[in-house]
This record gives C-alpha cells, sequence and structure tokens, in this order.
C-alpha cells in the first residue's frame, strides 16, 4: 500500500457536492477525482512531506462545458442516467412520483436514486428513454453515482420481493399502500399532545409534544418525503411537510437524507451523517481524531439534546446557501424554497408564540425545553444506532471497509446498503419507527411502506446467508443501543486511519 503526500485546497471542497457537482473550481483544483463534500476539514496524503497540488489532473472543465454554469446547459433540467443526460422539462408535472421527487435528480447523476426508488424499474426506463437525450454534454464532468442494478444480490432481492410479497400487485401501488392506519395514529397523538402542551405549557407536556414530534419525524414525514406514505404523490408531499412543522425541513432532508445519506450510506466523503457532527463527535475513524474524542461516548449524551437546535441553524445555512452539508439543491423550486420559511415560522409560531400568549414565557420556555430535549433526543439515537456500530462501520479490515474502500463507480451498491446498515426489534419497533429498525430492509427500499419490511426482511436475510454476506440484526433496542455506545468509545480513541481515493491512501485532515 503506498503512501503519498497532499495537500487539497479548501476551494475545491466548497464545490464539492455528493453526487453532484465534481468542484471544478478553475484556480486551484485537488488531485483526486471523487466528488467531496464542503466541509470544515480536507484532504492530506499521509505523507513524510506535505505538498499543495495546484495542477488539475483530472477535474478540468471538459471541452462540452460546464453544466452548472453553461447557459448550453443550464437552460435544461438535466439529469444523468447510466452515462447519458436527459432534459427532464417536458416531464416534470408528470412524474407519478410528484415533482417534488424528481427534482432531486435534476444537476446530478441520479441513477442511485432513480434504480432505488422504482420497484419496476423497466417501467420508470420506459419513460426515461422517450425523454429528450442531451448530445454533446459533457457527462465526464459529473461525478458517476452508484448503480444499483449492477448489484447481484440487489437484483435477487427485488425480484423476490415483487415475485413472493407484492405478488404483482405493485402494479396497483400495493407497495406504497398499508401504513394509512399507522398515519393517522401518529397525527392523532400529534393533535391529542399539542392540546394538552397549548391548554398547559411545561416539561411533561413539552416532553410529551416532543415524543409526537419524534414519531412524525421518524414515522410520517419520513416515508412521506420517501414517497412510500400512499400512492397519491400529494399525500406522500402533503405528510412530509409535516417535518416543518416538528421543527425540521423536509427539502433540506430530502437532500440530506435521500441524496446524500441514502445513496451513499457510511462513505466518509459524501454520507454527510458521517462528519456533519464533526469535531464535536467523531462517528468515524478515519476522521482526524482531538484529545476530547475519547470521551464522546459520554458527553455525546449532553450534546444529543440539542440536535433540533442544531437542526434550526443548518436549515437556515441550507437555505442560504441552498445545499446541505452533503448536496447541492440544483432542482429545489422557488415554491419548496418558500416552504421552508413558512414552515419554520408554522413551527416557532405553534412551538414558542402560542403558549407564550397564553400562559407567558416562563411555561413556554419550559414546555418548549421538554420538546426540545424528548424530541432530539429520541431522534438521536434511533438514527445513531442504525449506522454506526462495529459491524456497519468496522474499525479494523473487514468486508464493510472493502467495500468502502472501492471508488463509488465500482462498489456493489446493494452490498453496501447492506454492511453499512443494522436492523433491531421485530413489528413493535416497526410500528413506532416508521421501519427505520429494519434498516437493512429500508435502505433498500426506501420507497416502499414500512409495513411491508418485516415479509421483506426474510428475503433480505436468506439471500444475504447464501451469499456469506454479514446481515446485522440485534433482539432489542437496548442491546444495540450499548453496542454503540461501545463503537464510540472506540471510534473515539482509535488512531486515525487513512482512505482510499484513486487508488492511493489518503489522511482526512482538519483546514
Ligand atoms: C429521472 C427520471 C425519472 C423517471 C423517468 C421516473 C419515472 C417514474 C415512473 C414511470 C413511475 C411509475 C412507476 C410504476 O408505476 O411502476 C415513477 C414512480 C415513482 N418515482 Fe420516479 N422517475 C424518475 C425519477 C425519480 C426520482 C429521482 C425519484 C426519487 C428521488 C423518484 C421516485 C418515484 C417514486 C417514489 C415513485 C412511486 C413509486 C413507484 O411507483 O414505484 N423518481 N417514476
Amino acid at each position: 500500500m503506498q503512501v503519498v503526500n497532499v495537500k487539497a485546497s479548501c476551494s475545491y471542497t466548497r464545490k464539492a457536492d455528493a453526487c453532484g457537482r465534481l468542484g471544478p473550481c478553475r484556480a486551484v483544483k485537488s488531485a483526486f477525482s471523487s466528488a467531496r463534500p464542503r466541509g470544515s476539514w480536507s484532504i492530506t496524503r499521509a505523507a513524510t512531506a506535505t505538498r499543495v497540488v495546484e495542477a488539475p489532473p483530472k477535474t478540468s472543465i471538459p471541452s462540452g462545458g460546464d453544466p452548472w454554469e453553461d447557459d448550453k446547459w443550464t437552460k435544461y433540467k438535466w439529469t444523468i442516467y447510466r452515462g447519458v443526460a436527459y432534459d427532464l422539462t417536458p416531464y416534470l408535472d408528470r412524474h407519478p412520483g410528484g415533482r417534488w421527487l424528481l427534482n432531486l435528480a435534476i444537476g446530478r447523476d441520479a441513477t442511485a436514486l432513480f434504480e432505488s426508488y422504482h420497484l419496476r424499474p423497466e417501467v420508470a426506463v420506459a419513460h426515461l428513454k422517450r425523454l429528450p437525450v442531451l448530445e454533446g454534454f459533457p457527462v465526464e464532468a459529473v461525478p458517476q453515482a452508484p448503480r444499483p442494478n449492477d448489484s447481484d444480490l440487489y437484483n435477487a432481492i427485488r425480484q423476490r420481493v415483487r415475485k413472493e410479497v407484492f405478488k404483482g400487485s405493485e402494479v396497483k401501488g400495493a407497495h406504497r399502500s398499508g401504513s394509512e392506519g399507522a398515519a393517522l395514529a401518529v397525527l392523532s397523538y400529534a393533535a391529542a399532545a399539542y392540546a394538552l402542551y397549548t391548554y398547559d405549557a411545561n416539561p411533561l407536556t413539552g416532553g410529551l409534544l416532543g415524543l409526537a414530534g419524534a414519531w412524525i419525524g421518524l414515522t410520517i414525514q419520513h416515508c412521506g418525503n420517501h414517497g412510500a406514505m400512499s400512492t397519491n404523490p400529494i399525500v406522500n408531499n402533503l405528510l412530509g411537510l409535516t417535518n416543518d412543522l416538528a421543527g425540521g425541513s423536509s427539502l433540506m432532508w430530502r437532500y440530506h437524507h435521500q441524496v446524500s445519506h441514502h445513496v451513499h450510506c457510511n462513505d466518509d466523503a459524501f454520507d454527510e451523517d458521517v462528519f456533519s457532527a464533526f469535531p464535536f463527535l467523531r462517528f468515524d475513524d478515519r476522521l482526524p481524531r482531538y484529545w476530547y474524542h475519547p470521551y464522546q461516548h459520554i458527553y455525546m449524551w449532553i450534546l444529543f439534546p440539542f440536535l433540533q437546535l442544531v437542526f434550526q441553524v443548518g436549515d437556515w445555512k441550507a437555505l442560504l446557501d441552498n445545499r446541505t452539508v452533503g448536496a447541492t439543491m440544483y432542482g429545489a423550486s422557488e415554491f419548496e424554497r418558500q416552504t421552508v420559511v413558512a414552515g419554520k415560522l408554522a413551527h416557532y409560531t405553534l412551538l414558542y408564540g402560542l403558549p407564550a400568549a397564553l400562559h407567558g414565557p416562563s411555561a413556554m420556555l419550559a414546555g418548549a425545553a421538554g420538546y426540545l430535549f424528548t424530541q432530539s433526543i429520541v431522534l438521536a439515537t434511533t438514527f445513531a444506532v442504525s449506522h454506526n456500530i462495529s459491524e456497519t462501520k468496522s474499525l479494523d479490515a473487514g468486508p464493510t471497509r472493502d467495500n468502502l474502500d472501492q471508488p463509488v463507480a465500482e462498489r456493489d451498491w446493494g452490498v453496501q446498503q447492506v454492511l453499512t446498515s443494522a436492523n433491531w426489534g421485530g413489528d413493535v419497533g416497526n410500528f413506532f419507527t416508521g421501519g427505520l429498525n429494519l434498516q437493512i430492509e429500508h435502505h433498500l427500499f426506501p420507497a416502499i411502506s414500512f409495513l411491508h419490511y418485516p415479509a421483506i426482511s426474510k428475503i433480505v436475510a436468506d439471500e444475504c446467508h447464501k451469499r456469506g454476506i454479514n446481515y446485522a440484526h440485534y433482539t432489542t433496542l437496548p442491546e444495540i443501543l450499548s453496542s454503540f455506545v461501545r463503537f464510540m468509545a472506540d471510534a473515539g480513541s482509535a488512531p486515525q486511519k487513512p482512505v482510499r481515493r484513486d487508488g492511493e491512501m489518503v489522511m482526512l485532515s482538519k483546514l
């Protein structure tokens, strides 16, 4: 293994994007060709000496022009599927999954989104092939997304899911049906908790409302924004917008969660869940280690209750920058951007304004604190356990590390989703977490209603078993929680490891 010495430029990282722009800054460019998200750290190849790279060996603007800057291309709503650029303009208002989901494909290689969202890919491909192809488009300037349909594992699982679980009824949208009752339960509980909160704002009623906020976050907004809660895209969109009422932003969430996290699960360069908490928390031993990280498994419990407040800052910043930490929002419409502002105002009015007017500022603050802390801690822990245990982010050499060490375009995407996710519990956990306890199935089929995950999990486990692929399943939440705490302790203490980029081993370093 050769270790070489490079210090990359921050100008490059300012424009790079998960599955989007390659960041072809004309002044100074990086020496590695994988796109990197904007973050607070840069790449330093583990070095005996360090040098600044000024030559742009692999990222120069191709002769076809700059797809994100040149009028020739920006006049189109372009996307790339398997090396071919298409103009989505004529399809925007005709997409059966809704325009708001199709927007995610604009300005990037959308192959992974496309192949992981359509249970009948042959139908979606037939529609795609009827769209205008952009001849002469500089496809090589756009980072290649993973290609789920190249995964033997994924194809085998999907085929069996269609045959054994849906038995052809996916034609009628059966895969997006079934969770209406769960949506009603969540909304009813949220309405009752809010009535109680406005009647008497205190830490207890705030905490009960916080549970509603977390349940919305895990279930109806999550599945709605994935297009999985209903056969009607408008219903999905509306359920997705409950994210805004609960204190998040459905628009930011779609880019952060769907474009960055889902497509690139646990990739240190593209999955913003890996690095967005850095330097406070070190979720990966490929990030630099600071003196306080060995204690992170203790102090993280003091940080987690503030997660919701961190969302507030992040959402406003993303709106101003037109990008989340890991993904640029090339396709976000003006209307979608306006819903962010409207949603924030509605949330602030409901959580702070109305109770302050009814009961005074002190009661409001006590109640709101109960809400924020409860919602944050439930969300932080349920999210974190799914991808941060030794099986899903191994600190030592092994299949997970081998998979992630491969270039994005060459990785087996199906295997990556299985190896980097972990399950816990059964049907009860499934109901209360909107299927997020069956994280492996959720990552393989984000657009399938979560009530089908228990049936799908049997097929996934079987196919993994046949191929000798590890399928991580914990019986209970406390079990996976303690594994998560152990992982955080280990990741906080582990020496920094280099990552592989273009065949070379490189170290990430703070700017
Ligand atoms: C890029 C071009 C795209 C085309 C041509 C396209 C086409 C289609 C078609 C034909 C369907 C109906 C499928 C069926 O009846 O089986 C559909 C459904 C759907 N699409 Fe797309 N789609 C595109 C991109 C996307 C993207 C980027 C997403 C998500 C981020 C997405 C999410 C969905 C969802 C959730 C459904 C409903 C689920 C389903 O029917 O399987 N689509 N799309």
